[in-house]
């Protein structure tokens, strides 16, 4: 199986502080790679470099068998990034979030594809509020309901479980492993404990450099 991205001798340094030296790291169809690491340590840094949003890095990036940087836009168009904040517009319903999303993603889409993306992440009956009427977790959902819209085989996700009740984690993880399971890849961070299904390839950040590749 060909990794879909790669990582090699990734180092990142801010504020003259290493966050991480000469990483290597792959992520394929059917895998899921965990970023664990203490406050500070660089995941969220690391995902936006693997994300494409973040340049400030020596190494290298491989999408496919092409230099990242050459392949961007195909690379884009093949990704969902979901990250800590969650980006959505507070003045806008959660179907018109969900369109808005669509429209940057250049998708079409259509209001019975954003109803059921809504459904699936259990906010029926609140699809016509501003989303700055919903709970934090509410709102979490509504950003999580963008991995239902568009179909992307590398899903990024920085801490996606951040206030997410019980049934919500439980049915987020179960997406993420059926995604996995049908040879999609997933890429994220998170402190909540991964109930285990299937395997987690696990990438350790330590602080002032100290890596591990698990
Ligand atoms: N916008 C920024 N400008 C300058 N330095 C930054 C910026 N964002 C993060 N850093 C630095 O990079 C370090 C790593 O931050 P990052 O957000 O990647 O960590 P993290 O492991 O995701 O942390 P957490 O678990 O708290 O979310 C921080 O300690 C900070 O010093």
């Amino acid at each position: 199986m060909s990794a879909r991205l790669q990582a090699r001798n990734l180092s990142c340094e801010r504020d003259g502080r290493m966050l991480f030296r000469d990483l290597d790291l792959a992520i394929g169809p059917g895998e899921l790679v965990r970023v664990e690491g203490p406050n500070g340590s660089g995941k969220t840094t690391l995902l936006k470099i693997l994300s494409g949003q973040f340049d400030d890095y020596q190494g290298e990036l491989r999408w496919g068998d092409a230099p990242l940087s050459r392949v961007r836009e195909a690379f884009l168009s093949n990704l969902v990034y979901l990250g800590h904040a969650t980006g959505i517009k507070a003045a806008l319903t959660a179907l018109e979030n969900l369109a808005w999303y669509q429209a940057l993603a250049g998708d079409t889409g259509s209001e019975a594809s954003r109803l059921e993306a809504l459904q699936a992440v259990g906010l029926m009956g609140f699809e016509d509020l501003p989303v700055a009427q919903l709970s934090a977790g509410q709102q979490r959902r509504v950003a999580l309901a963008r991995l239902e819209l568009t179909p992307r085989p590398l899903w990024v996700l920085d801490e996606p479980f951040t206030a997410i009740d019980k049934a919500g984690v439980a049915a987020l993880e179960q997406r993420l492993h059926d995604h996995v399971a049908g040879g999609g890849s997933v890429l994220l961070t998170t402190h909540h404990d991964l109930t285990a299904q299937g395997s987690v390839k696990r990438v350790q950040l330590g602080e002032g450099g100290d890596d591990v590749i698990l």
